[in-house]
């Protein structure tokens, strides 16, 4: 069990963590931090929500001293605009004793305020890739100064083909900077762009064969493609999720979901790449604070989004990027949490599905169509829960005595089976209408989209044992 003290940092991150509520390092952070201290190019791959945002975050905060933090010194890219927001808080809660700022800049946000806050010389700039190049262009960020650059999802940058934009960026920075990459997953494609861009790095990963967190239930269900819906709520009543993220395949899925879901009583919002910016933050925000109960989203959130108390992942369509499937489901099981995930498949699409187990090195068993009947139960079990919160209630107490008199004409059985009668809400089966999508068919191949516009917070139990290994050549450019 390794504590922050223990990694040589100053009093006012390790303050910051605790306040922060981490008691001990994370597998990654204890393997990464040290090196990045000494300077080392880092490939770090971890699974998903164990830490590799402080795991970079910590040495970059710590780095920066006060007589050197009049410009820029950290830069961190990442693949969309929330987690741009997301990882500049996080570095601002570590870096809150030290006086440090991290700026997010995002697209679909005015340029003009970016412009203004850029002037206050933020030391960090988290940033997408399209804004960041834009800035560069108009030069209201310099990069001249600039010692560390950290690629956020690495991987998900180069499959957007981000890799250009990448490429100019880390060119425009000082060869003597420090480069680390992070990510769950790390594909060998990545080895190109490190051998071009960074200094002998070192790669940290997990041992543990599970590219996957093991305290996620994973399991599957088949259905074909017009009784998806219907399926799924019946799912959803079963299991009632306190808060939950749904992905569809595509913008329209989820534009036409998250409108069915309400029509049926269910509290959700979507999120994609053609909403405004306001509204995708205004649907995060609501997400976090729990005023949704669902998040019904495209992969634009399947990377990197760390919203506390998410029990359940549903893919309503397979992924069809395997990788992916990984992320998605990583959006629940955080932190040592434990977390439940579903994907729905439709007969055609086992062989996307045998191709994710192969990927992931794991067996996602198979889950029995939903019956009605179990959807009773689940409601049934739903206003027992309500019954007896409501016999505890101090108001309750008013009621008893209308108890008494009803007991002496009724019997309590038939009573108490009344009252659970109008507790249990009854299956809504309000018509709605999904456009099919087609089929995910394995060995088809998939290339994303690249329209960089439209893309875009305890204890551990989680303990993988890490390897260390040289990479890449060390070749400069
Ligand atoms: N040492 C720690 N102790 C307890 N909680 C921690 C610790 N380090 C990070 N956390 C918390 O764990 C959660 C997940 O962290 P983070 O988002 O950095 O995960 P990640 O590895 O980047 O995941 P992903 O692959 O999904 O991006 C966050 O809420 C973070 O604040
Ligand atoms: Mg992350």
């Amino acid at each position: 069990m390794t504590k922050f003290n223990d990694l040589g940092l100053s009093q006012s991150v390790i303050k910051a963590t605790s306040n922060m509520g981490f008691e001990e390092t994370t597998p990654i952070q204890e393997h990464t931090i040290p090196l990045v201290m000494k300077g080392q190019d880092i490939i770090g791959q971890a699974q998903t929500g164990t830490g590799k945002t402080a795991a970079f975050g910590i040495p970059l905060v710590e780095k920066i001293t006060e007589e050197k933090s009049k410009q820029t010194k950290g830069l961190v890219v990442t693949p969309t605009r929330e987690l741009a927001i997301q990882v500049a808080e996080e570095i601002n809660n570590l870096g809150q004793f030290k006086g440090i700022r991290s700026l997010p800049v995002y697209g679909g946000q005015s340029i003009d305020r970016q412009i203004k806050a850029l002037k206050k010389r933020p030391q960090i700039i988290v940033g997408t890739p399209g804004r960041l190049m834009d800035h560069m262009r108009r030069k209201t960020i310099r990069l001249e100064e600039l010692e560390m650059v950290t690629l956020d999802e690495a991987d998900e940058m180069l499959n957007m083909g981000f890799i250009e934009d990448i490429e100019t960026i880390l060119a425009s920075t000082p060869e003597t900077r420090q480069t680390l990459m992070f990510s769950a997953t790390m594909p060998d494609r990545i080895k190109r762009l490190a051998e071009k861009f960074m200094k002998s790095p070192e790669v940290v990963r997990t041992k543990t064969k599970d590219l996957t967190v093991p305290s996620i239930d994973q399991s599957y269900i088949e259905v074909q493609e017009r009784d998806k819906f219907n399926v799924f709520c019946r799912l959803v009543d079963i299991q009632s999720p306190e808060k939950s993220i749904v992905f569809g395949r595509t913008k329209r899925r989820v534009d036409e979901l998250s409108k069915a879901l309400n029509t049926r009583g269910y509290s959700a919002d979507g999120i994609h790449g053609d909403m405004s910016q306001a509204k995708r933050d205004s649907v995060i925000r609501n997400f976090r604070k729990g005023n949704t109960e669902m998040l019904v989203a495209t992969d634009v959130a399947s990377r990197g989004l760390d919203v506390t108390g998410v029990t359940h992942i549903y893919n309503f369509d397979i992924p069809q990027d395997t990788d992916s499937y990984v992320h998605r489901i990583g959006r629940t099981g955080r932190a040592g949490e434990s977390g439940e995930a579903v994907t729905m498949i439709t007969p055609r699409e086992q062989g996307q599905l045998n191709l994710i187990e192969r990927v992931i090195k794991r067996k996602i068993p198979k889950k029995p169509t939903p019956t009605m009947g179990e959807v009773l139960e689940g409601k049934q079990q739903k206003a027992i829960q309500k019954l007896l919160s409501s016999v505890n209630h101090k108001e309750t107490l008013q009621h008893q005595k209308l108890a008494e008199e009803l007991l002496t004409e009724n019997d309590s059985i038939s009573l108490v089976a009344g009252a659970l009668r109008l507790l249990t809400e009854e299956a809504e089966d309000t018509d709605v209408k999904l456009t099919e999508e087609a089929p995910v068919v394995k060995g088809k191949p998939k290339r994303k989209k690249t329209n960089k516009n439209n893309r875009p917070g305890k204890k551990f139990s989680n303990k993988g044992n890490y390897s260390k290994q040289s990479g890449g050549r060390g070749k400069k450019k």
